[in-house]
């Protein structure tokens, strides 16, 4: 026989388990607690009416136990496996922070985000005014099957207010493995309210961090951890960072935030060996209610794409900081913390959907980058190389002229603007906003010390195409958030074109590839005998190769660019 599941309200800081549940063949559960409709047929939910009935069955359960822990998914494959974050966390009804925070902060960073609610609070912008704990039973059963079924890559935890939620989850990642766990060692609410007692202090510390890949309490959380001690400085959060790393996870984030006085907010991150301090713009906004949980849930995102943990963090930390500025001034609730605003990018995106734009990832499949030097030593014009260029097989042209003067710049690319809309293929502008206004050329090409992003896009307006320049996976990163629409990549191999250039080779394009959705252009030292390897690297966001000398440092540009087109074409036969 099943038993009716009593919730009841409690006030903040009450965490008794006020909620009684035993498991039957039959329970009827509340309609919230389960999902209503699944067209899978080892579904443990179907719908009633208003309640559910629940089909209880080992048998529902899959049996991923014996599996090997996965490598990091990188990004959807072709298996079509995308990266899976798990978030074990509390409910926030005001949806800030908690569970709902996590869900959109792995949305918005492009990563699946399953859920286990271990509590469910009311809270708002003024405080929490009601905790109920999922029993532990039932933390385990919802564990249970999203891990039995689904392939998760990084378990990310909040809220866990009981010892039972613990060891339930302790037990559940040593069934199933996992790619790698993140422990935000949620105590106290920003509002000041307990959300897990002290009663759960040492199963943390004994079991719960030696078995996490990071751990990142805020100043309290630390202070908690570490049995009250002092932090009021960078130093006392280096000192904490290292005795927190004794308790055994494998790195250590501590987070500066609240750090009373600092014109930064600096975090401070162990990873064993070496200590950094990760300093990132201080947003004078109210709305930061969510950021920890964010922070977390952003990391494990980067993590189950695949990246080192360095690396998510600065990316995480990035992107929480993007979000805080972009909704630094909006307006959600009375209280005196706000939430922030994670689905920036989709307004960006949706902004710009409502506009017409032609360009398509496939325009970057053979890139002619001009370079006036090398016409002049040919003896042609700008206007002939490009013409040259785009009845090779050109798919998209961008006019380089570092050397120019401006209105001699202008007239070539005011002659060229209706050359390359003739045949059908987008010119761009390198570096030069104005010129481009100027032209009505097709868009631009920024560098990194080049306009800034943002600036571009609202000089030029969304119709336009933006790329920018990245050469590692925080750069790539920064760009999709900032609504690039490609990324040039580079340089991949060396090159005589451009002085003192980085070299980053096949795998620094892979590592920008794999942070970022926006498409990828590789540029530098490409030629006719190294283009297929740039092509073959397993990439799917790679688009093409951009190129200088291999076109233009040349006799005839048009016969070249043919076979060049060919030798990609041969090495990418989808495209
Ligand atoms: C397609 C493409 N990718 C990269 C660059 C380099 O741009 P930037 O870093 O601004 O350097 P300069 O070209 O200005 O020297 C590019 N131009 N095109
Ligand atoms: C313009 C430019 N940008 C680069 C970058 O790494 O971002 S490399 C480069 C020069 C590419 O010329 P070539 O094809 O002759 O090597
Ligand atoms: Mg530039």
């Amino acid at each position: 026989m099943g038993e009716l599941v009593v919730i009841k309200t409690t006030r903040a800081g009450e965490l008794c388990n006020l909620v009684t549940f035993k498991r039957s063949t039959s329970d009827h559960m509340n309609s919230a607690m389960l999902s209503s409709s699944c067209p899978q047929s080892h579904c443990l939910a179907s719908k009633q009416g208003n309640a559910i009935h629940k089909l209880h069955s080992e048998r529902a359960y899959g049996s991923h136990s014996s599996r090997v822990p996965m490598a990091a998914s990188s990004s959807e494959g072709s298996n079509g496996r995308i990266p899976h974050v798990l978030t074990v966390a509390g409910s926030d009804s005001g949806a800030g922070a908690g569970i709902q925070a996590d869900l959109k902060a792995c949305a918005a960073l492009g990563v699946y985000c399953s859920t286990v609610i271990t509590a469910v609070t009311a809270q708002n912008t003024v405080g929490v005014q009601g905790v109920n704990i999922v029993p532990e039973e039932f933390v385990a059963e919802q564990l249970k099957s999203v891990l039995s079924d689904m392939q998760v890559g990084v378990v990310k935890t909040g809220m866990l207010p009981s010892i039972g939620a613990v060891k339930v989850l302790l037990q559940c990642i040593k069934e199933f493995p996992i790619q790698a766990l993140i422990v935000d060692p949620v105590m106290v609410s920003t509002s000041g309210d307990v959300l897990a007692g002290s009663s759960v202090l040492p199963i943390f510390r004994e079991e719960l961090l030696p078995m996490a890949d990071l751990v990142t309490p805020n100043i309290k959380e630390a202070s908690i951890l570490l049995g009250g001690m002092v932090l009021e400085t960078v130093a006392d959060m280096r000192r904490a960072a290292k005795s927190i790393y004794d308790m055994g996870p494998r790195n250590v984030l501590v987070k500066g935030g609240d750090l009373p006085d600092s014109l930064d907010a600096v975090d401070v991150f162990f990873d064993g060996e070496h200590l950094h301090e990760l300093s990132s713009r201080r947003i004078n906004t109210w709305n930061t209610h969510g950021t920890g949980c964010t922070l977390a849930s952003g990391i494990a995102a980067e993590l189950a794409k695949g990246l080192p943990m360095l690396s998510a963090i600065k990316i995480s930390k990035r992107f929480v900081e993007t979000a805080l500025d972009y909704g630094k001034d909006i307006f959600i609730g009375c209280g005196p913390q706000g939430p922030f605003d994670h689905l920036l990018k989709l307004k960006n995106t949706l902004r710009r959907l409502g506009a017409h734009r032609l360009f398509s990832p496939a325009d970057l499949f053979l890139y002619a980058v001009t370079d006036s030097g090398m016409n002049k030593k040919w003896g042609r014009s700008i206007n002939d190389a490009v013409r040259a260029a785009v009845e090779g097989g050109a798919t998209i042209v961008q006019l380089r002229e570092k050397n120019m003067e401006t209105r001699d710049f202008l007239e070539a690319a005011q002659e060229c603007v209706p050359l390359c809309r003739s045949y059908g293929v987008p010119l761009l502008i390198n570096d030069r906003v104005d010129i481009a206004l100027a032209c009505d050329a097709d868009g631009v090409h920024v560098g990194q010390s080049d306009m800034p992003l943002s600036v571009v896009r609202s000089l030029l307006g969304p119709e336009k195409i933006i790329g920018v320049s990245c050469k590692n996976p925080e750069q790539a990163y920064q760009a999709w958030i900032d609504g690039a629409d490609y990324i040039g990549c580079g340089g991949v191999f060396p090159t005589n074109t451009k002085a003192n250039n980085q070299t980053i080779g096949l795998d620094g394009l892979k590592a920008v590839c794999l942070a970022s959705k926006l498409p990828v252009v590789a540029i530098g030292g490409i030629n006719m005998s190294n283009a297929g390897s740039v092509m073959e690297i397993d990439a799917p966001n790679l688009a093409g190769v951009a190129v200088v000398s291999t076109l233009f440092d040349t006799e005839c540009v048009s016969s070249t660019t043919q076979k060049l087109h060919a030798a990609l074409k041969a090495a990418a036969p989808r495209t």
